[in-house]
């Protein structure tokens, strides 16, 4: 291998720009099922890193790995924020989740988790379902998400979260949570997507909707007498709402100066592309709910549920996300920061004192 080679290499994996500290980033290849896979444990301080498992058909293995590092750092903040004595972990198979996932290959990723010891626990994440779940939990006890391990699918708790901070957020601009007669644009309309979208309609709002498998959209038009938009269009429509719920990434700068909300809430991960863009949507005069703030309802029914037991307990500490960002939303304007600024404050503080106990 010439020198040349070894740096590209080098700075693929080492000088990753998202690398921090990470705690370990395991590849994992299964060459009879397909799977091509990275786990990535951000850190276990507050416990075992919980996150879901992403299938999803990247470009380049470049790319899964971006989103491996970001994910799992978004989830220590996220359990962090949310009181849970969990870290941050994510793991991401390379996959088609509609051509290439396979029984045989989530029983893989199975196999490859429970070798972390329990130091990484999985659950469902874009592509995954429950089913998935099922086949991973007959090759570990490290994962959640399952009928067998507490209240099952995590998304109607997440959708439930989001929802909440969707009033919250519309509390603190419009002065009022009443949702009806408010336009809000879905973007992504898979498990917490529609689910999301149900309660607006129920609450009264006139909804927008996008997804690149048309099926979800023409179901949320029967369903919601919605009105459909090309996804890439999807932050640019006319609303009081954007609540992105598809992938990460889509507030930056192309698109920021193009949205017309002036509020954006919603449960997709690693919605900013990078810090700078929480600043740009503010200077836009546009709120913004940190995306691990509010779309913690998943991770809070993982955390605090047991099986057989009701999801009172996981109901109520989920509905008081709401409260949580109303705290972030009012402590943001006093300290003139943004409010993911403000959360990462208060996730970094429980994480300082943890690691000094
Ligand atoms: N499932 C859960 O409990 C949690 C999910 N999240 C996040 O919420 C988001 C949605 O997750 P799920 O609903 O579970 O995933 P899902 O896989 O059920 O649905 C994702 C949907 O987004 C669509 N999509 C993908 N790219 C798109 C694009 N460019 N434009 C429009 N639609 C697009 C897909 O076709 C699919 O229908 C993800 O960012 C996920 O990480 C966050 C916390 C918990
Ligand atoms: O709620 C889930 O699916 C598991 C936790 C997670 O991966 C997330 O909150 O993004």
């Amino acid at each position: 291998m010439n020198a040349l080679h070894t740096s590209v290499h080098h700075s693929a994996v080492f000088d990753h720009p998202e690398m921090g500290e990470h705690e370990n980033i395991v590849f994992v290849q299964d060459k009879e099922t397909g799977l091509n896979a990275i786990i990535a444990v951000h850190d276990t301080t507050l416990g075992p890193a919980l996150g879901g498992c992403r299938v999803w058909p990247y470009d380049n293995p470049a790319d899964a790995l971006t989103d491996a590092l970001r994910l799992s750092r978004g989830m220590t903040y996220k359990n962090a924020l949310a009181g849970l004595d969990l870290g941050g972990g994510k793991a991401v198979i390379i996959a088609d989740p509609r051509k290439h996932k396979s029984v045989e290959l989530m029983e893989a990723f199975g196999l490859h988790v429970d070798r972390l010891s329990g130091t990484y626990v999985t659950a469902e994440d874009v592509g995954v379902s429950p089913e998935d779940m099922e086949a991973v939990a007959r090759f570990t006890e490290h994962v959640r998400g399952t009928s067998a391990t507490g209240l099952g699918d995590p998304s109607p708790y997440t959708a439930l979260g989001v929802f909440q901070g969707i009033k919250a957020s519309a509390q603190h601009v419009f002065g009022n949570d009443d949702l009806s007669g408010r336009t809000v644009s879905v973007q992504g309309l898979g498990h917490v997507g529609f689910d999301v979208a149900r309660q607006l309609h129920d609450a009264g709002a006139s909804l927008i909707v996008s997804d690149i498998h048309a099926p979800a959209v023409l179901k949320a038009i029967d369903a919601f007498g919605a009105t459909a938009v090309d996804p890439a269009e999807a932050h640019m429509a006319e609303v009081d709402i954007f609540a992105p719920c598809a992938l990460g990434a889509g507030l930056n700068a192309r698109t920021i100066p193009q949205i017309k909300a002036k509020v954006v809430a919603g449960a997709a991960n690693n919605q900013l592309q990078t810090p700078a863009d929480g600043i740009a949507l503010k200077k836009r005069g546009i709120l913004y709910a940190p995306d691990y703030a509010i779309n913690a309802g998943g991770v809070i029914s993982i955390a605090l549920a047991s099986p057989g037991e009701d999801d009172q307990v996981v109901r109520e500490k989920t509905m008081a996300i709401g409260d949580t960002l109303s705290a972030i939303f009012k402590r943001a304007e006093t300290e003139n920061s943004t409010p993911e600024q403000v959360a990462d404050t208060m996730a970094e503080e429980r994480l300082a004192k943890a690691r000094l106990a």
